[in-house]
C-alpha cells in the first residue's frame, strides 16, 4: 500500500457508512466521497434512474469502472461504497489492495428501523415496503452478501461506532 491512507466504508444499505463516514473523516481530517454520488456525477444520472433505464447489470458495470477509477488516485480519503458494490465483479478484491476496507456490522432489526423511519428516495430497492418486508429483504441480503463484507481488514459490530476509537484500530493495523 502506498503512503497515502483511502478508508472504505461497506456494509448493508442504511448502515451508516454516509453517517459514520462523514464523522470519520471529519476526525482524520480528510475528504469524504459517497461512490453512488461520484457515479450519478459520471453518468449524469441518478441511481434510480440507472436502474429503470439501464437496468442493474450495467449500472454493476459503471460502479466498478467508477470505483476502480477512484481508487487509483493517489490520496487518502474516505469512501462510502455502495451497498451491493462489494459483492460484484472483484470489487472487494480491488478495495482491499488499494485501501483498508471497514465493514459496519449492524443488527438487522436496528438497520431495518433506521429505513423504515429515513424513507429515503435513493433506495429503490426498498420503497414501497413495510417494516416486516424491510427486514426480510435486509435478511436476503445479507445471506447473499455477508461472505464479500467479511473480507473486510476490519469489522464494526453493533449500533454506534465511535470514529476515535476506529482511528486507534488504524493505527495498530497499519503499524503491522
Ligand atoms: N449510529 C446511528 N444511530 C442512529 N441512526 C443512524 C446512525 N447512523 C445512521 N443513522 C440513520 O440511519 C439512516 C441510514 O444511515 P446512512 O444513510 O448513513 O446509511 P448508509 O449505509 O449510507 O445507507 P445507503 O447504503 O443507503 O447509502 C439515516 O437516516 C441515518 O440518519
Ligand atoms: O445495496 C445495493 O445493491 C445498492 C445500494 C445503493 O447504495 C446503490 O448503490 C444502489 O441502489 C444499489
Ligand atoms: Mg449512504
Amino acid at each position: 500500500m502506498s503512503k497515502d491512507l483511502k478508508i472504505v466504508l461497506v456494509g448493508l444499505p442504511g448502515s451508516g457508512k454516509s453517517t459514520f463516514g462523514k464523522q470519520l473523516a471529519s476526525v482524520l481530517q480528510f475528504p469524504y466521497y459517497d461512490l453512488d454520488h461520484l457515479i450519478e456525477d459520471r453518468f449524469q444520472m441518478t441511481i434510480p434512474d440507472v436502474f429503470s433505464r439501464y437496468g442493474e447489470g450495467k449500472f454493476r458495470e459503471w460502479e466498478t469502472e467508477v470505483l476502480q477509477k477512484f481508487l487509483n488516485r493517489e490520496d487518502s480519503y474516505v469512501l462510502a461504497s455502495g451497498g451491493g458494490c462489494p459483492c460484484f465483479n472483484d470489487n472487494m478484491d480491488l478495495i482491499n489492495d488499494k485501501a483498508v476496507s471497514v465493514y459496519l456490522d449492524v443488527p438487522l432489526e436496528e438497520i431495518s428501523m433506521r429505513l423504515g423511519l429515513s424513507k429515503a428516495h435513493n433506495r429503490p430497492m426498498f420503497s414501497g415496503l413495510d417494516q416486516g418486508e424491510i427486514t426480510l429483504k435486509l435478511k436476503s441480503l445479507l445471506v447473499e452478501r455477508d461472505y464479500f463484507y467479511r473480507q473486510s481488514k476490519i469489522k464494526l459490530s453493533g449500533e454506534d461506532f465511535s470514529a476515535e476509537l476506529l482511528v486507534s484500530e488504524l493505527i495498530r493495523l497499519l503499524k503491522n
